[in-house]
């Protein structure tokens, strides 16, 4: 299969529009989204790379337009079935959004037991995520105590959580050193070799030329660009 292949799409906006009274956040947007790949929505602050995002896990509707998802047409699922598109979804945040009052095991183990599994294979789960994260010593550990690196490596494994068939990331080093930025984006990349997409919107150009992959290119609410980048050799 070609991987370009329409039937191979897992995500489909066809003319989508995005206004907030009289503010085009997003104009006339049409982006496909291959199963399992990597993609980069870079451009400026203000460019509507969020809103796009937003408008993926229904976060927020389009004004116009089509979007498809798995198949699914988000203009006709009914409001009972939004939390199973969801699942479909982890959603990472530059400030992380992590339950302060929650351990890293809880904030982890509540998605788990959301999404469904077994009691008795949630502890098994955490731990592994906690592992694969490199966080299993922090387990007990509130967020506030956590640096940001720390926190952003409980927030991945709070998104892997669920099993889903989607990562979005949204300035997900935003707030983080070289270090651990690199860290982050290395987790996001395991994962996407195990299977998921991934779809990481950013401004920094630097991070998406040391990671190399596809990507598009947001001004003033325009798709200006779909471009592949080369990684750069380390
Ligand atoms: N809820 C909202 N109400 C009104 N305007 C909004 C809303 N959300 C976003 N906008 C506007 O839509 C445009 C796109 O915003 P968006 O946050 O998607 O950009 P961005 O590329 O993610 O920027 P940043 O990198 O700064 O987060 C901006 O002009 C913003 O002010």
């Amino acid at each position: 299969m070609q991987p370009y292949d329409t039937h191979s799409m897992l995500i489909q906006m066809f003319h989508v529009y995005k206004r907030y009274g009289a503010k085009n956040a997003l104009v006339d947007i049409n982006l496909e989204v291959a199963d399992s790949e990597f993609l980069f929505i870079s451009g400026p602050s203000g460019a509507g790379k969020s809103t796009l995002l937003r408008l993926l896990y229904m976060g927020e509707a389009a004004t116009r337009g089509q979007i498809i998802i798995d198949g699914q047409n988000l203009s006709r699922i009914p409001r009972r079935r939004i939390p199973f598109l969801r699942r479909k979804f982890g959603i990472i945040f530059q400030d992380y959004k992590l339950i302060p009052t929650r351990t890293a095991y809880e904030n982890i183990a509540l998605v788990a037991e959301a999404v469904g599994t077994r009691r008795s294979l949630v502890k098994k789960k955490v731990s592994s995520l906690l592992r694969t994260v490199g966080m299993a010593d922090r387990a007990r550990a509130l967020p506030p105590s956590l640096s940001g690196g720390e926190q952003q490596r409980i927030a991945v494994a709070r998104a892997m959580a669920g099993n889903p068939k989607i990562i979005i990331a949204d300035e997900p080093t935003g707030s983080l050193d070289a270090e651990s930025a690199a860290e982050i984006m290395g987790l996001l990349r395991h994962y996407h070799r195990l299977g998921a997409t991934v779809i990481v919107a950013t401004h920094d150009t630097e991070l998406i030329r040391s990671m190399g992959g596809r990507v598009v290119l947001l001004k003033g609410g325009h798709l200006e660009i779909s471009t592949v980048i080369p990684r750069l050799s380390s």
